[in-house]
């Protein structure tokens, strides 16, 4: 008997998920990036294990996989996924649930036609807690990186986010300035790139490279910490349509000591098992 999964995705971030609320070893970061392989795997942006609760009220706690293996702490399409496939399997009949991420507790919301909301943690700001290598906290940070002049904005949602502003989303090196800021020794522990271009107050474009995948079609606590981030520059407003190449994310930071609020698809592609 092989390793049974479901595919998903939430605005096309896709990945792999694994109940093993009944036992089984949780993936080493070898097979994690094995099945994770888009041509000899079955290809992921990050690997969600769902897993027994370890305190309090929560229906399940997950983990995440990027698809080169490594462990991340948050993933907010990861979350809506998660929470889609517990109610699929019958684990709670209510439409407010909590979950545990490895970032801490996650309030979700069954918003009905596919649709979770949910709060996504207090986004940081200040250096060491994101982490970043810079003295003093900033609404924007500058940088030599690769030889190219960078400013960038920065945020931790749990994991480390950067943003950097840009007149079009589409013709931005996303992969190149992406890969080189998190080449460089700023991030301690590598970094999400984000980059945005603010269309109005309440809406924007955005793509992120992200940390261990590359870029993907939509990033949730990515554009979490771009609306956070662009918040604190006062560029939008409290309320944000997110446009990634995936689809669409409304954000929501309604205060500066709330939470921030995503709301999103979460969808089911097909079920697997896997036998390698
Ligand atoms: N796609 C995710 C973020 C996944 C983790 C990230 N690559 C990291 O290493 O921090 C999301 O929707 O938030």
């Amino acid at each position: 008997m092989g390793l049974r999964f479901s595919k998903m995705h939430g605005a096309g971030n896709d990945f792999v998920v694994i109940d093993l609320r009944r036992g089984g070893p949780a993936p080493t970061p070898a097979l994690a990036a094995a099945i994770g392989n888009r041509h000899t795997g079955v290809g992921f942006d990050q690997l969600l294990t769902i897993e027994t609760p370890e305190h309090g009220d929560a229906i399940a706690r997950y983990r995440i996989w990027n698809s080169d293996g490594s462990l991340a702490q948050q993933c907010g399409n990861g979350a809506r996924c998660v929470a889609a496939w517990l109610v699929r399997d019958g684990a709670t009949a209510s439409a407010r649930f909590a979950l545990e991420s490895p970032a801490g507790r996650v309030e979700v919301e069954n918003i009905g036609d596919g649709r979770y909301s949910l709060a996504l943690g207090v986004p940081e700001f200040a250096p060491k807690r994101i982490p970043l290598r810079m003295d003093f906290e900033k609404p924007e940070y500058g940088a030599e990186i690769g030889g190219r002049e960078l400013r960038f904005g920065a945020a931790s949602m749990g994991n480390p986010h950067a943003l950097i502003e840009v007149a079009d989303v589409a013709k931005a090196d996303v992969a190149g300035i992406g890969a080189a800021l998190q080449a460089s020794d700023l991030f301690p522990q590598g970094v999400n790139v984000g980059f945005v271009q603010v269309l109005h107050r309440d809406e924007i474009r955005l793509r992120v490279f992200e940390r261990g995948a590359g870029e993907t079609l939509a990033c949730g606590s990515g554009a979490s910490a771009a609306v956070a981030i662009l918040i604190r520059q006062k560029r939008v407003d409290r309320l944000v349509q997110v446009h990634l190449p995936g689809g669409s994310l409304a954000i929501a930071w309604p205060r500066d000591d709330a939470p921030v609020r995503m709301a999103g698809p979460a969808a089911f592609v097909f079920e697997g098992e896997w036998s390698a």
